[in-house]
């Protein structure tokens, strides 16, 4: 294992998300058991105190992979050199609240951190957004980087494609492996839409296979949308461990590549697609080659998709408009 470390930012490593994804990246489950990695930590300063106990740790566990451990209070430094940052460090929501509730606490967080990207990350920087509004936040960090391609900014609804996948599976009793092509559009947010209409089951037609329009529509889609509003009533705490998940699959996908035969959902910049208005951040169906993603094109959206699918990306327009209000972008 000769290779040079791969760089990686990860933002709120104090935070309950960093201490669950932390580990799994040194150990190799982000970018595979070959590529060393170097962390960067990134927190307020009231906060590295406890990001130096978390490296302390990481340390005690003597990861092959883990070539070294930075600690930083800004993000000039904290993004120098990056070749994947992971912007976790955001204000999480607590009971009652919508992730959209977030904008104003946390929009001021991305466009430093945007700007900081496009002044001093490496070229090949991919960045993935996972602090919520995780949406409009990947915008928000999009638009102070004009230097770097659009395309490097993404923003996660993994998660919420591993919940489909789950509940998908249950219902048809089937292994979560036996399923494909599922696909989550528009936000990471209560308005988006699972779609099962083109997903398969063991080579079937998903929707065909469970026949149950009515579970569809009343369980399966409120269920995933209102997975993380579940999560944090039974917690107290906002979803971490599943979170931390999520972003390591996210990233290894789009590295290394989805299945032959599948797809992923990614929060990506639309290229007008789908009706979706060019430049914002909406989750599609897209595949991943060469460490590079293509959103999924000539899908059938039936109407009932499509009234789904609208009303998702008008709440990703109108999040726009309101950071645009607050002068984020
Ligand atoms: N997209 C998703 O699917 C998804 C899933 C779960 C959680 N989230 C979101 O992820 C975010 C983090 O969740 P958590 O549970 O880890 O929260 P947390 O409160 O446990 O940790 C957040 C950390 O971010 C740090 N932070 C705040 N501002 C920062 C800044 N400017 N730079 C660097 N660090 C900063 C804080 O000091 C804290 O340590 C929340 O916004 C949450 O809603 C998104
Ligand atoms: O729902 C939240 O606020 C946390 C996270 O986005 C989730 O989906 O679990």
């Amino acid at each position: 294992m000769s290779r040079t470390p791969v760089n990686v930012t990860v933002t709120g490593a104090a935070g309950q998300i960093g201490y669950a994804l932390l580990f799994r990246i040194a150990s190799g489950h982000l970018l595979g058991p070959d590529t060393p990695v170097r962390l960067r930590l990134l927190e307020i300063p009231q906060a590295v105190k406890a990001a130096e106990g978390t490296a302390m740790e990481l340390d005690d566990c003597a990861f092959p992979l883990l070539a070294g451990i930075d600690i930083f209070d800004n993000p000039t430094d904290g993004f120098a050199g990056a070749n994947v940052a992971l912007l976790v460090g955001a204000r999480p929501r607590t009971k009652g609240m919508e992730r959209g509730d977030l904008l104003a606490a946390n929009g001021g967080i991305f466009k430093p951190q945007g700007e900081a990207i496009n002044a001093g990350a490496a070229d090949d920087i991919k960045v993935l957004v996972v602090g919520n509004p995780a949406n409009t936040n990947a915008l928000i960090a999009q638009r102070h980087a004009p230097d770097v391609p659009a395309e490097r900014f993404t923003a996660m609804t993994r998660l919420d494609h591993n919940r489909a996948l789950t509940q998908l599976a249950k219902k048809a009793g089937v292994a979560v492996t036996d399923i494909a092509k599922l696909t989550i559009w528009g936000n990471h947010s209560a308005t988006q839409y699972p779609d099962i209409f083109h997903a398969r089951i063991a080579g079937k037609n998903a929707a065909d296979v469970v026949d149950d329009r009515t579970w569809l529509a009343d369980t399966f889609i409120p269920t995933v949308a209102k997975r993380g509003a579940a999560i944090i009533e039974a917690r107290g705490a906002s979803s971490a461990a599943s979170a931390a998940n999520a972003a390591i699959d996210h990233v290894h996908t789009w590295v290394n590549g989805t299945a032959d035969g599948d797809w992923t959902s990614m929060g990506v910049v639309s290229d007008g697609s789908y009706g979706v208005p060019e430049g914002l951040i909406s989750s599609f169906p897209v595949v991943c080659k060469d460490g590079a993603w293509e959103i999924v094109q000539g899908l059938d959206v039936n109407e009932f998709s499509r009234a789904r699918i609208d009303a998702s990306v008008q709440e990703l327009a109108e999040e726009r408009d309101a950071v645009r209000e607050l002068g984020l972008i």
